[in-house]
């Protein structure tokens, strides 16, 4: 620092200027100095182009005289800088300059500094409104970012309203509130990847990512590769810039492990390593990086019984297991199936752009005694078959499948009695057609009015099932 207030100490006037000009001149934004008499001491060669002069006519004449609307006075006068400042120049260009005073050691007045940042205003404008387009596609594709990586559903999307159910949103609410790592169990199909999101959304993360993995969908010589990303080069076939891996983009978030129990022994090591040393390590790569994440892992297969087969990891169970969410089985909170399957048929109603809104009570209670092996899953799609198959907004007892209408919860049905109940529902429609023909005497337009069938869907009934209809 000494050195420069020296060496400008020594420098001549003259020298100083040209030297001024060497800095200058190949910056092609105008510059401009003053001394403190406003005569023009520097103007490099982008300022004067841009007056229209040569340098020569300008450099020792007041610039009041170049340029009648300087403020350069006033700037010289005042001390005061002026930044970014709207000037409409003699040539008729409206820009942006700054005029700066500079001052020596005693805070008096040597020269004045300025130059233009926006030679033309309409370009700004320009610049302006590109900028406002690319901060509306960025707030897009942040979006678009969040919600590919990010958890969508909240407890408002775990539906149900049983005691049980209840009690599973407290407990899992509770464990949202903490940074600690959630075993999510239950069986296939009960939502506890929606518990997942709901924990993540209401967790002091829920600004940072929410990455899935399911560890069982994966190949397992690919699993790795996943998890933890790898340098370039670090194998035959792998991509030419390498690969962040599942824990490097679940940084400052949640990672979900999906079907953790179905996890390779091998790869359980290297997880219960991340854990414990909270740092990743890309396969080929010699550097680990630091991992700030939360794990949430979900399994439907029973942990305990896969330690004591040897096929699980005692150690990571304890480390996952920190908050235990058991995620009840539908046939064990069967209250919620009527609410259940009413916002389904809401949200499917809508996905499949088909307003079904109603369902009878026969079908609901149909759907009450079935048992759900699969859960909410099952009972989706069969919501999903039903508004499908229905003519009306009303979903029906024949539009539920015959696996459904033929269940007996009082007794295990056996495959094999399964035609012999078809034909039992065959007989109960062939006395429910035979009874209402009789009761409108015969007129097949009135029964089939009444049964809620085409009269072709009756004349192929009374057909198939041979009722003299004379
Ligand atoms: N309580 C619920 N309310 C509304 N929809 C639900 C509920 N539980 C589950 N679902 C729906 O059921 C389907 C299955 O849920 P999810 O994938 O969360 O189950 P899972 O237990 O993680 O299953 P798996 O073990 O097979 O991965 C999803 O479409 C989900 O939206």
């Amino acid at each position: 620092m000494s050195n420069y207030t020296g060496e400008k100490e020594n420098l001549t006037d003259d020298l100083f200027i040209k030297r001024l000009h060497q800095i200058f001149d190949p910056i092609s934004v105008p510059i401009i100095m003053v001394n403190k008499e406003t005569e023009v001491v520097m103007i490099n060669e982008s300022f004067a182009d841009y007056l229209g002069y040569p340098r020569s006519q300008i450099l020792g004449k007041k610039v009041e005289t170049v340029d009648p609307n300087t403020r350069f006075p006033y700037v010289i006068k005042n001390k005061q800088p002026e930044f970014a400042h709207k000037h409409k120049f003699i040539n008729g260009h409206t820009a942006l300059v700054h005029r700066i005073p500079v001052l020596d050691d005693d805070g008096e007045v040597v020269y004045g500094f300025g130059m233009v940042i926006f030679d033309d205003l309409r370009q700004l404008q320009q610049v302006l409104e590109k900028n406002k387009l690319l901060e509306g596609k960025l707030m897009i594709y942040q979006e678009e970012l969040k919600s590919m990586r990010g958890a969508k559903y909240s407890w408002n999307s775990i539906i149900g309203n049983s005691v049980i159910m209840q009690d599973v949103k407290s407990i899992a609410a509770k464990a949202a509130k903490t940074d600690s790592n959630v075993l999510i169990v239950g069986e296939s199909g009960t939502g506890k990847e929606l518990f997942a999101h709901a924990i993540h959304n209401d967790s002091k993360r829920f600004d940072g990512p929410f990455i899935k993995i399911n560890c069982a969908a994966i190949p397992k010589d690919l699993l790795e590769s996943e998890l933890f990303g790898y340098e370039e080069g670090a194998f035959t076939g792998a991509k030419k810039q390498g690969k962040v891996g599942k824990f490097e983009l679940a940084n400052g978030g949640t990672i979900f492990l999906d079907e953790i129990g179905d996890m390779p022994l091998d790869m359980q090591v290297k997880i219960l390593r991340v854990l414990q040393e909270k740092e990743v390590e890309r396969i080929g790569g010699n550097k680990t990086t630091p991992i700030d994440c939360r794990i949430i892992a979900a399994t439907n297969r029973d942990l305990a019984e896969r330690i004591k087969e040897n096929e699980f990891r005692e150690d990571l169970y304890y480390r996952l297991n920190v908050v235990n969410i058991e995620v009840p089985p539908l046939r064990l909170r069967k209250e919620d199936v009527e609410i259940l399957t009413l916002k389904l048929m809401e949200k499917l109603s809508h996905s499949l752009g088909k307003y079904v809104s109603n369902i009878t009570v026969d079908a609901l209670d149909c759907l009450k005694t079935y048992n759900w092996p699969g859960n909410i899953r099952e009972l989706e799609n069969v919501v999903e078959r039903a508004i499908n198959m229905t003519d009306s907004e009303t979903i029906e007892i024949q539009h539920l499948p015959t696996f459904i209408i033929a269940h007996n919860p009082n007794e295990q049905v056996e495959p094999t009695t399964l035609t012999s109940l078809r034909h039992a529902v065959d007989e109960v429609e062939k006395a429910t057609i035979l009874k209402c023909l009789k009761a409108v005497n015969y007129n097949k337009l009135k029964a089939a009015k009444i049964l809620g069938i085409s009269r072709t869907s009756l004349y192929e009934k009374i057909e198939k099932f041979k009722i003299d209809a004379e």
